[in-house]
């Protein structure tokens, strides 16, 4: 949704069909063993000569001259379930092209550093001395973590069930997409064979030493090496004291990691929290207010503050826990500091809760499941205010000089499903991938998502680890993902370029990701940072259905907004899509070509305003429902040019009739709006129409010209622009300083 799909552009095309060519290349050889690998030292030498390369290229060429990286995703396959006990070693020299090794596992040393592409890459060798490279997909972010890290010289994995392809440069090599089919192995373990057995001195080290070391590591703020200091320690003979005290400095190692289920149990409070020492309390309380499990935490900080009524830290989490539960239940949001918040640079992942007003998954028929209102609800009330699940800022620079928060704008190539985007899905989908395995109690409300037609494998954890399937979280977040603005003020504030109009940002909100497209819609997205809010943009009864768009509509060609909901698996079948099918073939020829001739009046040099009015006249009338059952979405844009023009000419009459005209082929029914109306019916929206971009602009200068012509209706006009505004940008609080003020200082607010 509102991400930018670049699938039908030549140029992407062109890309993909070279991709999909080498992919048929490389299949011809399936099942070969190669005879042509390199040996150990010649892969080493390249690969240090490709180090040494890029390290050159990195420090001479400015961040914003590098290349727009691309991430191609291979034809899926599911990840390895079969526990580690019941696969058989196999060897490099045994392995075959274009193959998943099901049933066997590759017992593997890292020989070289490693590397950052689009995978984490290093030479690893067998036993036997065969080497090859090892791509590891989906790991650690960069800003996280360093490459080396995350394999390090002399580090020893099992890969399970292994992929055996050739690489993009025709070499050979392992290619592991999903991570839970790498196992680490400790130097200690039996399946390790003796030349690469542990060195000396470590196996000559304490409990203590390893504690003391696991210390170290989180003072140099290495919380990775930090948790495997302590696991390590942890294996010790150690007395319940002892193994209290490593658990807890491991809680912190894997707070910092972002491991907070793993803190959680490292606590222990959730068994026994009354005997918890205040340490534990406050480790539990740290990690389940990051779950979002804010109620739970709350009892625990209470239990931590009843214990230590002077502990200023407790007091304080205990109040933020609070707020958090209070935004949570009530929907009431701060949105004055929250804007003041989001000034700040960098854009922040937002401390604020998720508020899920009175909705309900349920089946929606025709549409799998969709989201219903489970009371009446009111134009502008809030439905959803909705902590993003995963989030990437784009880094408009490219050199995450902006913030450390930020993604890199990347190009993501599907092979399988023929998609291309730009924007940072790809760092989503690591995202998502690494926040699942850290957390698997996440998995569910995830994995519950719409993932169309892929077919998951049915196990969630093998030996006690769960199992995260890299394309099926790849399936989810291309149906469920949602390209966003910074936020939709900044948006209302600047002049949109052409490459801004799509949102290079994105994120994946999983209560939002149950509302169904509709280019009817009933209610309309906005964003604050990774907030995403959802207003009601008309009255909505009970037991409805909420849609909003997936594609913005714009009342022209039927067929290419349906080529644009393909990726989506469906056709829309609101009232404006219907009605454009029955429509017989001539009208829709002729109402197209009147809007040619239209849209050539609008570009004119000087605009003949009796003209266009006549067009527009004539398209409606191509129309056979009224605009209040069918909305007329094509006329919008020309009746806002319109209005426009008659604001700046200062014909505040000419502008209140375009302007309810305007409104009116929107799908809004507005009683006692004309000025020269005498029949005493007062001013009232009888039914909102369809909530497109600048609709707060129309009310606007309806309030301008009422300003003149009937005063009375200028505060009505100015509620309408600020419910507007609230639907379209999430809240109010900045209405006044971004429009009312002006609104009503000025007769033309919008022109200056
Ligand atoms: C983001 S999910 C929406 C929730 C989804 N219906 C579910 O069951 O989880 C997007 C998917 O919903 C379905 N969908 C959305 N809008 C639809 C519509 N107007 N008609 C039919 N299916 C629709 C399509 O299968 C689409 O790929």
């Amino acid at each position: 949704m509102d991400t930018y799909d670049v699938s039908s552009l030549d140029y992407y095309l062109k890309l993909l069909n070279k991709q999909k060519k080498n992919l048929k290349a490389a299949k011809a050889h399936q099942g070969e063993r190669p005879e042509d690998r390199m040996s150990q030292q010649d892969l080493v030498n390249g690969f240090e000569m490709h180090l040494a390369v890029q390290q050159i290229h990195e420090w001479t060429t400015a961040p914003t001259e590098r290349m727009m990286q691309s991430s191609f995703l291979p034809p899926p396959y599911l990840p390895s379930i079969a526990p580690l006990e019941e696969l058989k070693q196999t060897f490099i020299k045994d392995l075959r092209l274009e193959t998943h090794h099901r049933g066997a596992y590759l017992l593997l040393r890292s020989i070289t550093r490693s590397n950052r592409m689009t995978a984490i890459m290093a030479i690893m060798e067998d036993e036997r001395e065969d080497a090859l490279m090892l791509q590891l997909y989906q790991q650690d972010d960069k800003k996280d973590r360093p490459a080396t890290s995350i394999l390090k010289q002399n580090d020893i994995v099992i890969v399970k069930e292994p992929y055996f392809k050739v690489m993009a440069d025709g070499q050979y090599g392992l290619r592991v997409d999903h991570v839970s089919d790498l196992v680490r192995v400790e130097p200690c373990d039996k399946r390790v064979p003796g030349q690469w057995a542990p060195r000396i001195s470590d196996l000559d080290k304490t409990m203590d030493d390893w504690d003391v070391e696991g210390n170290e590591a989180i003072k140099a703020e290495q919380y990775w090496l930090a948790v495997q200091n302590y696991t390590t320690a942890l294996e010790f003979p150690v007395s319940i004291q002892e193994r209290m005290a490593l658990r807890l400095n491991r809680a912190l190692a894997y707070l910092k990691n972002e491991c907070f289920d793993a803190a959680l149990a490292d606590t222990e409070c959730l068994t026994s929290p009354l005997d918890a020492p205040g340490k534990a309390l406050e480790r539990a309380g740290q990690a389940l207010y990051e779950l979002g499990r804010f109620s739970e935490c709350q009892d625990i900080l209470t239990l931590l503050y009843e214990k230590y009524p002077n502990n200023i830290s407790a007091t304080m989490e205990l109040k933020r826990v609070r707020c958090r539960l209070g935004e949570q239940e009530s929907g009431t949001y701060d949105f004055k500091t929250i804007i003041d918040e989001m000034s700040k640079v960098p854009p922040l992942h937002l401390d604020h809760a998720t508020f899920v007003g009175p909705v309900a998954v349920k089946a929606s028929i025709g549409r799998g499941r969709g989201l219903f209102t489970t009371k009446a609800v009111k134009a502008g009330d809030l439905i959803l205010c909705e902590k993003a699940f995963a989030h990437c800022y784009a880094d408009p620079a490219g050199d995450h000089t902006v913030a450390a928060e930020c993604s890199a704008i990347s190009l993501l190539v599907n092979i399988h499903t023929n998609r291309m985007t730009i924007g940072t899905q790809s760092d989503l989908i690591t995202k998502v991938v690494q926040k699942l395995w850290r957390n698997p109690s996440l998995l569910p409300d995830f994995m519950e998502l719409h993932h169309g037609a892929y077919k998951p494998v049915d196990v969630t954890e093998v030996d006690g680890k769960p199992i995260i399937d890299t394309f099926l979280v790849e399936r989810i977040v291309s149906l469920n993902c949602f390209g966003c603005p910074t936020s939709s003020l900044k948006l209302l504030n600047t002049v949109v370029t052409e490459d801004e109009k799509f949102f290079h940002s994105c994120g994946v909100w999983i209560k939002a990701s149950y509302i169904n497209h509709s280019c009817l819609s009933n209610v309309r997205r906005s964003f604050i940072g990774d907030l995403q809010l959802i207003h009601a943009t008309c009255d909505i009864p009970a037991d409805t259905e909420l849609t909003f768009w997936y594609r913005v509509p714009d009342g022209g060609n039927h067929e290419e907004m349906q080529e644009e909901l393909k990726n989506w698996g469906f056709e829309c079948d609101c009232a404006i899509c219907l009605d454009a099918k029955k429509t017989p073939k001539k009208v829709l020829k002729r109402r197209d070509t009147l809007r040619g001739d239209l849209d050539t009046a609008l570009n004119a040099s000087e605009l003949d305003v009796a003209k266009v009015e006549r067009l527009i006249a004539a398209i409606g009338s191509t129309y056979k429902f009224p605009s209040s059952q069918v909305p007329q979405l094509t006329l919008w844009t020309p009746y806002l040019r319109l209005i426009r023009t008659y604001a700046t000419e200062n014909q505040p009459v000419k502008v209140v009739a375009l302007a309810l005209k305007g409104l009116e082929c929107l799908g809004f029914v507005i009683k006692g709006a004309h000025p020269s109306d005498s029949s005493g019916i007062p001013f009232e929206v009888v039914q909102w129409g369809v909530m497109m971009d600048y609709v707060i602009e129309a009310w606007i200068h309806l309030r301008a010209a009422y300003m003149t012509l009937a005063p009375h209706l200028c505060q009505r006009a100015e509620e309408c622009a600020r419910l507007a505004y609230k639907m379209c940008i999430g809240e109010d609080v900045t209405f006044e300083e971004s429009l009312g003020r002006k609104a009503r200082e000025e007769v033309n607010p919008l022109e200056t």
